[in-house]
Order: structure tokens, then C-alpha cells, then sequence
């Protein structure tokens, strides 16, 4: 029987431990197979030492539980369930078999311009789900994206997530080159600097021009990137379509009301020369060397 009819509650006995798939800032991931379906999933593991009381982490771990396991979505790694020790808490996770992509990005330096057109519509559709659900990701950055069997986008990671609308109260800590100007704001500027959902169509902006450039647009150094976001300082290089250059500025706005909503981003010319359904359109792309 596949994972999701076994019984609720998980032990660390009922699974076979593989190799280590990665670490991040907190515990680490290892292969797993559960002893008596086979199935084969992804054992995260937190200590509980790390998640020190108070510090915020505690309660995004929860937040990640809470929220991605009530999430049935294809571009959305699934959470099974979780169960914890002594020390250890446990986070049975969907197996991505082509992990992180960041890591392909780099490879690959910067994506062509048909395969980023489908990982943003892929985007945009897991966001929209989340969306409907008042789910805001927002931490949506290469890092937290893994890559399944068949190249689909999985996003991964949602101990940044929240119900929408909501006002800021962890310390963020990490890159700021994702963050919209509404997050990085400093506290009463004049704003309540509370958000919504906005603040993942900003991401996701910044997310294809790394797809395509194979760099954030306002890589710089802290200060600079502060104010380099405020102002949506950025230049799209050359080599960059005229319509994947069009997608970008309508993403990149200051006014989060004025940032294109994700069924527009659906409907995108860029998105659509690039994600119509059928072999014969995507194949012509390829052989075109997919500009
Ligand atoms: C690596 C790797 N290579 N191949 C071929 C597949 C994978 C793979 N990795 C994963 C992973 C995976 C691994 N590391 N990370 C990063 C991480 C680790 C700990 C805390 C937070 C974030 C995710 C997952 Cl969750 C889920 N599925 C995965 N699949």
C-alpha cells in the first residue's frame, strides 16, 4: 500500500536509512525506504538542540508541517508525515530524484530561454495553489526548489511560509536577493509593513531573471542590494528576449498591487510560445536551439 494509507503514526524503525541527499541550515536529509511498502521517500532530520526555544525556528518547523502537509499539488514536494524522539525531530518528505536545482543552475550557468519558460509556469502554477489556499511562500529562491524524475519543479521548504496577510515578526536572516521592497523595509517607514501574497509574484520575478542570467538581479553587497531592491534597480542584459525582458519588468514593481497577477503570468506571450501543450510546439522550440 503507498505511504498515504499507512497507519498516522511513523517510528524510525519502520524505515531502511540510505545516504545522505543534503544538509541545510538546519538537520539534514537522507534517503529512506519504509521496511514493509518499499516506498521510497526522504527522511529530514532536525535536532531538537538546534530549533533552541524562542528563536522563531521551533515554530517555523511546525508552520512547515502544519502547512505543507495539507498540500496536494505536482510542483509542491508532499509531506507524509512526521514524528520525533528523544532529540531528533523526523519530516518524511517526498523523494525529488533529480535534487536541488540551484545546483543544476550552476552547472548549467543559465537556463535556455524554453526551459525557464516552463520551470516559471510551473512556478506560477504551484503558487497559484497556494495562493487559493492564502498560503505565501515567502521564501521562493532556487535554494528551495527541488527537481523530480521527469524535470518537474518541486518546491520544497516551507518554514518561511505563512497565512496570508500577515506581519512580519521572525528576524530574517540569509539572502535578501529575493526579498520584495514591502519585506526589506525597515520597520515603521511610514508603512505597516504587513504584506500578502505579492510578495511571491516579486520572487518569482526575481526567480526567472536568475533563470535567465544565472544571477539575482540585485546581487550586490547587503547595503547596495537593500537599496538597490527599494528602488528596483536593475539591468536585464542583453541576450534576454524582448518578451522574457517584458514578463521581468511587469514582476519587478515596486507597488506590490501592480505586479502581475499569476493567471496573467499563465498567459504570458513568453510563457505561451514556450509551454503550449503538444510535442510538435515544444520539440520546434528545441530545434530552433530554443532562442
Ligand atoms: C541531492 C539529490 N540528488 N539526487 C539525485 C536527488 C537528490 C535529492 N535531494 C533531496 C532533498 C534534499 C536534500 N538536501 N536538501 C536541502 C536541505 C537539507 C536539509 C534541510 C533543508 C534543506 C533537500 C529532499 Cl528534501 C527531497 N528529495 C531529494 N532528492
Amino acid at each position: 500500500a503507498p505511504m498515504y494509507n499507512q497507519p498516522r503514526q511513523f517510528h524510525l524503525g519502520m524505515f531502511e536509512i540510505g545516504r545522505p541527499l543534503g544538509k541545510g541550515k538546519f538537520g539534514r536529509v537522507y534517503l529512506a525506504r519504509e521496511r514493509s511498502s518499499g516506498f521510497i521517500c526522504a527522511l529530514k532530520v532536525l535536532y531538537k538542540s538546534e530549533l533552541q526555544h524562542g528563536s522563531g525556528v521551533e515554530k517555523q518547523v511546525r508552520r512547515e508541517v502544519e502547512i505543507q502537509s495539507n498540500l496536494r499539488h505536482p510542483n509542491i514536494l508532499k509531506m507524509y508525515g512526521h514524528f520525533h524522539d528523544s532529540k531528533r525531530v523526523f519530516l518524511i518528505l517526498e523523494f525529488a530524484g533529480r535534487g536541488e536545482l540551484y545546483k543544476h543552475l550552476r552547472k548549467e550557468s543559465r537556463f535556455p530561454e524554453w526551459k525557464a519558460a516552463q520551470y516559471v509556469a510551473q512556478m506560477a502554477s504551484a503558487l497559484r495553489y497556494l495562493h487559493r489556499k492564502h498560503v505565501i511562500h515567502r521564501d521562493i529562491k532556487p535554494e528551495n526548489i527541488l527537481v523530480g524524475i521527469h524535470g518537474e519543479l518541486k518546491i520544497s521548504d516551507f518554514g518561511w511560509s505563512v497565512h496570508a496577510p500577515n506581519h512580519r515578526r521572525t528576524t530574517l536572516c540569509g539572502t535578501l536577493d529575493y526579498l520584495p521592497p514591502e519585506m526589506v523595509r525597515p520597520h515603521g517607514s511610514g508603512n505597516d509593513n504587513s504584506y500578502d501574497e505579492k510578495v511571491d509574484l516579486w520572487s518569482l520575478g526575481v526567480l526567472t531573471y536568475e533563470f535567465l542570467v544565472g544571477e539575482a538581479p540585485f546581487e550586490d553587497t547587503m547595503v547596495m542590494t537593500h537599496r538597490r531592491i527599494a528602488r528596483a534597480d536593475m539591468t536585464i542584459p542583453s541576450f534576454v528576449s524582448p518578451e522574457a525582458r517584458d514578463l521581468i519588468k511587469k514582476l519587478l514593481v515596486l507597488d506590490p498591487t501592480k505586479r502581475l497577477p499569476l493567471d496573467a503570468v499563465q498567459q504570458h506571450p513568453w510563457i505561451i510560445k514556450h509551454c503550449v501543450k503538444g510535442e510538435r510546439a515544444t520539440n520546434r522550440d528545441k530545434a530552433k536551439g530554443g532562442e
